[in-house]
């Protein structure tokens, strides 16, 4: 059993750093550009909107800039866009989905600067955009996304925080830098716990997956990509903060709960949820960044998604399943 994901999960530290070398001056000249705006939209779908979510939300934990963040069609769609002053970065791992496009073209006809992060050189958005940045992964073919997620969720951070001025921001750049050689680690020393656990829940059919801050980006697309599309198990995705808004009616006996921690201000309803469900009988799984490494806690997705791929993997495998292959999945097939 090799399925195709399985090298491209191996390539994450070298598309990472492939990309940094290339890109890095390019990102810092984007992000001078970015500082005379005073409104900033983030735009993708599916995997590359879950990068925008997570970014979004570790730079409102240290910076007042005011972003937001849509997925194409909704951007597309919106009365009220403020053209004035804003810029908009797109992310597309293909560059060819019909949703960020039309995202792209409504910007460009409010007049609003975009910037793409893409992987694909050929495609529509890197001849359309007004600017660029080419994540350096090589063609990717798993649909879950893998090293595409990791190194657009990259360059967003990359580009975002050096717009801020602070000691809090330089030390979450600093510990970027060390990311692909802690995926190199977690490649190797995550596998065979994740393939364990991974066997013991081949049968269950939903997970619900929460997080806080820019963890709850990563449980989106845990939810949406990885289980849905890659392990073809049903998912939901939500903040920490909203379990007992809903959820807290559902949560069983023997039903999967996936948590996220990463010891955010906003963890503290995760670990209220983790404890509640425990005491109910639910399938716990927990996943702590501090398990892993002590670097910027807002760095947590780029190091809990390789535990959480390794997890997918062998859930599809254990189902019989390719975790790379797609069904139904509208854009363009390589
Ligand atoms: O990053 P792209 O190429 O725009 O693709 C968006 C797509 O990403 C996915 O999340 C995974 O490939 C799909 O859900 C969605 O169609």
């Amino acid at each position: 059993m090799h399925y195709k994901m399985y090298d491209e999960m191996m390539e994450q530290p070298r598309s990472l750093k492939d990309t940094m070398e290339m890109e890095k001056s390019h990102m810092k000249e984007i992000s001078e550009k970015f500082q005379e705006f005073d409104k900033i939209y983030l735009v993708g779908c599916g995997s590359s909107l879950s990068t925008c979510f997570s970014s979004k939300d570790a730079m409102n934990i240290v910076s007042n800039r005011d972003l937001e963040v849509f997925t194409g069609y909704e951007f597309f769609y919106h009365k009220k866009l403020r053209e004035k002053n804003a810029g908009v970065i797109l992310t597309s791992q293909s560059g060819e989905t019909a949703d960020t496009l039309a995202a792209l073209r409504r910007a460009q006809d409010e007049g609003m600067y975009t910037v793409s992060i893409i992987n694909e050189s050929e495609s529509t958005m890197m001849q359309e955009s007004d600017d660029v940045v080419l994540t350096r992964c090589g063609r990717e073919t798993a649909i879950l996304g893998t090293k595409t997620y990791m190194t657009q969720l990259m360059c967003l951070y990359q580009t975002l925080f050096t717009l801020e001025d602070s000691s809090e921001a330089k030390n979450v750049l600093k510990d970027l830098k060390k990311i692909p050689n802690i995926t190199q680690d977690l490649l190797k020393n995550s596998e065979e716990d994740n393939k364990t656990l991974a066997q013991q829940y081949a049968d269950y059919d939903i997970f619900y997956c929460m997080g806080s801050g820019p963890n709850y980006g990563l449980s989106y697309k845990l939810a949406m990509t990885m289980f849905m599309e890659g392990a073809l198990k049903h998912a939901c995705p939500l903040y920490s903060g909203e379990f007992r808004h809903g959820l807290i009616e559902r949560v069983e006996k023997n039903i999967p709960v996936i948590f996220l921690d990463a010891d955010y201000p906003g963890d503290e309803f995760t670990r209220k949820s983790i404890e509640f469900s425990r005491k109910i009988g639910a399938k716990n799984i927990i996943y702590k960044m501090q398990d892993y490494t002590d670097i910027n806690p807002l760095l947590a997705p780029f190091v809990l998604v390789v535990p959480l791929e390794w997890f997918i993997y062998y859930l599809a495998h254990y189902n019989n399943e390719d975790p790379g292959r797609t069904r139904h999945i509208g854009k363009v097939r390589y």
